[in-house]
């Protein structure tokens, strides 16, 4: 169950989805398929990435699970009866909601950036194309319709424009046509499922938040399945079960030293005078049974650190300690009771949990995983990546001479060694032309086939030739989010193939790419092999830097230690995003996250590793 009033400045959207079909002489519109999917569905996802409250103004829920607000029973029927419904609901249930922007059910083009330009135009507002308008697609003021609704009764005859003429709604401009598609005859609807197979890059870039995008990432990504590792292999890989121990470790009471086990109480009158002087009955060394004699009076074993120690002892005297005469063992003080043996299961018993679930298990976790005595560990697999670099002008071999128009390219090597440094296998890599038939079948070589995750850059942006999304649209893929208030990196987008694939569409500038990749494929990495979501961390800001608020910022920066051992950050000169010189100096990033305050220098500011 959402929460309307956890966060006001949120603006809810419902789906309108009351009306009769009677032009499509069947079923429900809601129920209609456009490809697989019923209208509704895809509604609700191209809603989503907008919008976070999502309600439905209809008969029923459709089995969404979205909450449901009917008519009110004293409304004419029809859309204009539905809206003062509404109204009147959300003036009752979720009093500091100020207004709601409506999107008919019938509309599955739905501009993806339909709720921002709409809740930005002031309190009342409706889209208009090239069509015309669009009364459906509107941003409606609850306090002018509870006001209206005051002044008099709704009447039967009254539409959605004059409801909106009446509240002084002001219209929104989208270019182009077709994103405000109503599906009202058979023929629109053929019209529809030939867009929705093709291309739908009439459809303009939503922009939404670093954090919203990061939250829509983490909420359609599922963990791998977990395989096995071997002590040979688990390095490196995140456990995807708890270790539990086998046996308790040590395992039997052993030396600390290498020396005599005795009995302590046999050295208690020893003086340099008079010594007190044990027969060595024999030998423990690391690895012999343990089957030494047992320690008698005035006796005492010879013994390696490591070795168990002889029945009887109670301490193990260094050997420097002693001195040896013969088959005698000479000690000049007393010696204590209690030193030098390692207890059996000290360390840890049978049955602890030795490493728990979501450990990486770095090189220092190799000891209690070798101790644990298990021959396999459950682990997430590597995420294994492909990456494509697109664009005309790219030159991979450095000893080619570059031709006019051409730049060798810069972020695929990166690519490779970051996707490496980031916990994930690079199963291959190519550089391909701006074209979209080549990425499709670049997508289904068999390296591409065989990846978790896709990687492109380039072609993501506005261009002519930016083909990325058109491609993904082809092949049936589903496209998270395009667009993120962020810089640099602001055209990036994160889909998902139909097979399950994940694809990030990195822009092709290189700090765009490399800002991009740490924000987005790094965290998807993390939740591919189960690890929780990172946390920047802080350091003191040295420099000026130059940061703009309404925009998520990442800035290339070096980080050092101070004198003092205080962590110190500087954004490096030359942010944009076409330069690569200064990432020769980059170890970090400033992460600036648009809201927050904007950073002076002194101040700290949260950083994020290179
Ligand atoms: N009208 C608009 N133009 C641009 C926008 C916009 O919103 N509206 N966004 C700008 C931003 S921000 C970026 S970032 C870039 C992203 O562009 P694309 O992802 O479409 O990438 P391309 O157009 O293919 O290339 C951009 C740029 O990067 C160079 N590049 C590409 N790949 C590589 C590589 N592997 N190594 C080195 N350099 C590479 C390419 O040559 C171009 O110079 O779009 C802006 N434009
Ligand atoms: O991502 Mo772009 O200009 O922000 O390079
Ligand atoms: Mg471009």
């Amino acid at each position: 169950m959402f929460d309307l009033l956890s966060n006001s400045a949120d603006v809810p959207v419902v789906i309108l989805a009351g009306g009769q079909s009677r032009r499509m002489r069947g079923p429900d519109k809601a129920e209609v398929r456009l490809g697989r999917d019923r209208m509704i569905d895809l509604i609700i996802n191209r809603l989503r990435p907008q919008a976070s409250r999502l309600l439905v103004s209809g008969p029923h829920d459709y089995g969404t699970g979205l909450t449901v607000i009917t008519d009110m029973p004293d409304m004419p029927p029809g859309p204009v009866g539905g809206i003062h419904s509404i109204a009147a609901w959300l003036a009752a249930n979720a009093p500091s909601v100020a207004g709601f922007i409506t999107t008919p059910v019938d509309g599955p083009c739905v501009p993806e950036d339909l709720v921002c330009k709409l809740s930005a135009s002031g309190d009342a507002a409706f889209g208009l194309d090239e069509t015309g308008d669009h009364p459906t697609f509107a941003y409606w003021s609850v306090p002018r319709l509870m006001a209206l609704r005051m002044q008099a009764p709704v009447s039967r005859a009254s539409s959605l424009r004059a409801l909106l003429a009446a509240i002084d709604a002001t219209p929104v401009a989208w270019p182009g046509a077709g994103q405000f598609l109503n599906i009202n005859t058979p023929e629109e609807l053929a019209a529809a499922q030939t867009l929705h197979a093709g291309n739908s890059s009439s459809c303009t870039r939503a922009t939404i938040s670093y954090s919203e995008a990061l939250a829509v990432l983490h909420a359609k990504t599922r963990p791998l399945k977990p395989v096995y590792a071997s002590l040979k292999t688990v390095a490196g890989h995140v456990l995807a079960a708890d270790v539990m121990a086998e046996a308790p470790a040590p395992a039997f009471d052993n030396a600390a030293m290498d020396g005599f086990a005795l009995r302590a109480a046999d050295t208690d009158l020893a003086t340099p005078a008079t010594p007190a002087r044990l027969e060595i009955i024999g030998t423990s060394a690391a690895g012999d049974e343990g089957k030494a004699e047992a320690i008698g009076q005035n006796q005492a074993v010879a013994i390696m650190t490591g070795a168990p120690v002889p029945l009887g002892t109670t301490s193990v005297i260094p050997i420097e300690a002693t001195r040896t005469e013969g088959s005698t063992v000479l000690i000049e003080t007393p010696f204590p009771s209690g030193k030098n043996i390692r207890r059996k299961g000290t360390d840890f018993n049978a049955g602890d949990r030795l490493v728990p679930k979501g450990t990486f298990v770095t090189p220092s976790a190799l000891p209690a995983l070798a101790a644990s005595g298990q021959a396999r560990f459950a682990v997430y697999p590597k995420p294994r990546a492909f990456w494509i670099s697109s664009g005309n002008e790219l030159v991979d071999d450095p000893a080619e001479a570059l031709a006019p128009g051409q730049i060798y390219n810069s972020s695929g090597p990166f690519g490779e060694a970051a996707l490496h440094e980031a916990g994930a296998t690079c199963t291959g890599r190519i550089t391909i032309r701006d074209d979209a038939d080549t990425l499709i079948a670049a997508l289904s070589s068999p390296a591409a086939r065989q990846s978790d995750l896709v990687i492109s850059t380039g072609a993501v942006s506005a261009g002519r030739f930016d083909f990325v999304r058109t491609a993904l649209e082809a092949i049936g893929a589903t496209i998270h989010f395009h667009g993120v208030r962020i810089r640099p990196g602001k055209p990036v987008l994160f889909a998902q193939l139909a097979d399950g694939r994940y694809f990030a569409g990195l822009p092709g500038n290189p700090s765009a790419t490399t800002a991009t990749f740490r924000l987005f494929v790094n965290p998807l990495i993390r939740a591919l092999t189960g690890l929780p979501a990172e946390r920047p961390f802080k350091a003191r800001l040295t420099s000026e830097a130059n940061i703009r608020p309404n925009l998520t910022f990442m800035m290339k920066a070096h980080l050092e230690t101070s004198q003092t051992g205080q962590l110190e950050v500087k954004a490096l000169d030359g942010q944009q995003s076409y330069k690569v010189a200064n990432m020769i100096d980059q170890n970090a990033w400033i992460l600036h996250v648009e809201g927050a305050a904007l950073p002076e220098p002194g101040t700290m500011v949260d950083c994020l590793w290179r």
